[in-house]
């Protein structure tokens, strides 16, 4: 007689041939509507994922007549538990069509939606990427930034209200067809835990005091640079003012309100111009810097199959993204990278997602994951906390003089961190916030954005530049929102980020808890192979264990924790609490009622 589990194992492995080839196809065809959008593109994307979804029903009536329950081996039960999770391929064949059809759709007249040059209004050929993007960073005009600000809403969220109300009811059909609750409860299921969110909120209020004394300062700065019927010293900051069409990240704002003027400029961007960057060179600086911690180096096939520029012709959809074809040779980017610091660092995020494809590549298929969605967006902004250093930016020639410990100089570093890292955690929280809300019902179609600007402004403290209604839809202004990408995993990254970071930092030697001389916000790993060896232990494991088995192979700790990230801004918290003080500065904004007037 066979042994039960060794019959269930080789089902396993035919289960993974068969997985596998079926998902070169299907991201194959992804890839060909992603990088050019036409009805040709799309329906032949439609008819792969159709017949894709056919195939993995059938396969699914299959698997669950196998006790996997059973089995003894953990390994073998993890991937039936994997494999028994039908997703939205339980739709009927038509409620799986439309469904695809909606988010397509939505990402459509996302990525091709223009608006007009508010000093030229014949001029109406502007995309999110680059041109409305390098407006909202460079523009100091609020009134050109509210126009930039309120059309781009016009031209995409309001635009989606209704196939956005359609794709949540299916959403959650499918989500209980799967025997969860609604969407939200499926979409967390990849951090098997059930008190994640308690984790998340418990994280959010160890950071939230670190946050409101950076709301204020920043607050202060624009007040003193737009004056009082601008920005209102003790209430929300207005969301046009701070350089990002979604107040994410406030990155582009460090010129106008850097703490200590007249140092060396961190922001390295003009620099990047001036010798000749181009955007494969900033892909090759960040494979360089894998490299040098014995990590992989990409494959020919990654430079000649990705899209590192705005290809012209032709309609994209340019929010970045990193691909993985399942063949283990071929691995993509699909970027429309400007020649710029901040688009340095997303380079460096999406190179750290195809390093984390290298290093799965001979897990079976269904372990071809992060450990949780956190960690895959964690790998690339960890090499980017090295990289941004003062430290590091001269070893590659993009800052001159010799290293200073200036503390003032430290300052204003933190502080650009501080406007990126600490920036947009509120912003992750919320986005989530309100779409499981919206999932769960308790959040309704004729309330959706006065419900949105609730929580930008309890958890973010920002405001619209002009008042909103219910014909509005800024949560379908952002990218992920549109293409049903959970977002919460950000906010897991840049907490867990950090405690990466010190880890790695330790096991460099650059960085010791009781050594003042070496604190953690100028630890750099380059060429650090010892560091990198230990990352790839992780890396390797993809979602073959628990993510806790994961976070304790790198850092010994099994839980998220905000010590790292606390640890990491410690000198800029000390810095903003006296230097508010000194202003007597209001920590915390004044609740407005208007902005959102409920029509429907
Ligand atoms: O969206 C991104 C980068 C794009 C991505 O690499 O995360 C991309 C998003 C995506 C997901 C699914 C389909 C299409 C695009 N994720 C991936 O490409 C990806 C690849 C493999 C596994 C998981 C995700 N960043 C977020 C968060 C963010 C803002 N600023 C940052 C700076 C550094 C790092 C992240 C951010 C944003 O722009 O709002
Ligand atoms: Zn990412």
């Amino acid at each position: 007689v066979v042994d039960p589990e060794q019959e269930a194992r080789q089902y396993l492995e035919l289960l993974d041939k068969e997985y596998g080839r079926r998902a070169n196809v299907e991201t194959l065809a992804e890839w060909g509507y992603a990088s050019n959008i036409t009805d040709e593109t799309l329906q032949y994307k439609l008819n792969v994922s159709a017949e894709h979804a056919k195939f993995q029903k059938q396969q699914w009536l299959e698997t669950i007549k196998y006790p996997w329950h059973t089995y003894k081996d953990p390994d073998i039960r993890r991937q039936f538990q994997k494999y028994s999770v039908l997703g939205t391929a339980a739709l009927s064949e038509e409620k799986f069509d439309k469904l695809e059809k909606l988010v397509s759709e939505m990402e459509s007249i996302y990525s091709t939606a223009k608006v007009c040059d508010y000093n030229d209004a014949t001029k109406c050929d502007l995309s999110l990427e680059p041109e409305l993007t390098e407006r909202l960073a460079e523009s100091r005009d609020p009134k050109e930034l509210s126009h930039i600000w309120v059309e781009w809403r016009h031209a995409s969220g309001e635009k989606v209200r209704s196939q956005f109300e359609h794709y949540v009811a299916l959403s959650n059909e499918a989500a209980v067809l799967n025997n969860f609750t609604d969407a939200s409860a499926y979409w967390l299921k990849d951090y098997e835990a059930e008190d994640f969110q308690d984790q998340v909120k418990a994280l959010w209020d160890q950071v939230k005091p670190l946050y409101q004394q950076l709301h204020a300062y920043v607050r202060r700065r624009l007040n003193e640079k737009y004056g009082d019927d601008v920005v209102n010293r003790r209430g929300p900051i207005p969301a046009h003012l701070l350089g990002n069409m979604w107040a994410q990240t406030w990155n582009n704002i460090f010129d106008i309100s850097v703490p200590f003027p007249g140092k060396q400029n961190i922001d390295v961007t003009e620099e990047m111009v001036k010798q000749g960057y181009t955007p494969l060179r900033m892909f090759k600086l960040s494979e360089e810097f894998f490299v040098s911690l014995n990590l992989s180096a990409m494959p020919e096939t990654f430079w000649k199959n990705s899209i590192l520029e705005k290809p012209e012709g032709r309609e994209l959809i340019c929010h970045a993204s990193a691909w993985d074809f399942y063949d283990s040779k071929d691995f993509r980017i699909k970027q429309c990278t400007a020649v710029n610091m901040e688009d340095l660092f997303t380079a460096h995020h999406e190179m750290g997602h195809i390093q984390y494809f290298l290093q799965y590549k001979d897990q079976p298929f269904i372990y071809k994951e992060g450990a949780n969605p956190g960690f895959h967006e964690a790998v690339g902004d960890v090499m980017a906390l090295s990289v941004s250093t003062p430290k590091h930016l001269r070893k590659v020639g993009l800052l001159d003089g010799a290293s200073t410990d200036d503390p003032e100089a430290t300052i204003n570093y933190l502080y650009l961190q501080g406007l990126q890292k600490i920036v947009f955690l509120p912003f992750a929280y919320v986005v989530d916030l309100w779409r499981w809300a919206v999932f769960q019902g308790e959040i309704t179609s004729d309330a959706y954005n006065c419900n949105w600007w609730k929580l930008r402004g309890q958890y973010q403290g920002i405001e619209p530049p002009v008042d909103r209604t219910e014909e509005d839809f800024d949560p379908g202004s952002k990218y992920h929102v549109i293409a049903s990408v959970p977002y919460i995993r950000y906010f897991v990254s840049f907490i867990i980020q950090f405690q990466f970071h010190r880890a790695l930092c330790i096991e460099a030697g650059e960085y010791d808890p009781q050594d003042e001389s070496k604190p953690l916000h100028e630890c750099d790993i380059y060429q650090s192979t010892k560091a990198g060896n230990l990352l790839s232990k992780m890396l390797q494991m993809g979602s073959s264990k628990p993510w806790p088995d994961a976070m304790e192979v790198v850092t010994g700790q099994r839980l998220m924790d905000a010590s790292g990230l606390l640890e990491y801004f410690r000198p800029l918290h000390k810095w903003l609490e006296q230097e508010n003080a000194k202003t007597s500065e209001y920590i915390g904004w004044d609740p407005t009622d208007k902005h959102c007037v409920q029509t429907r």
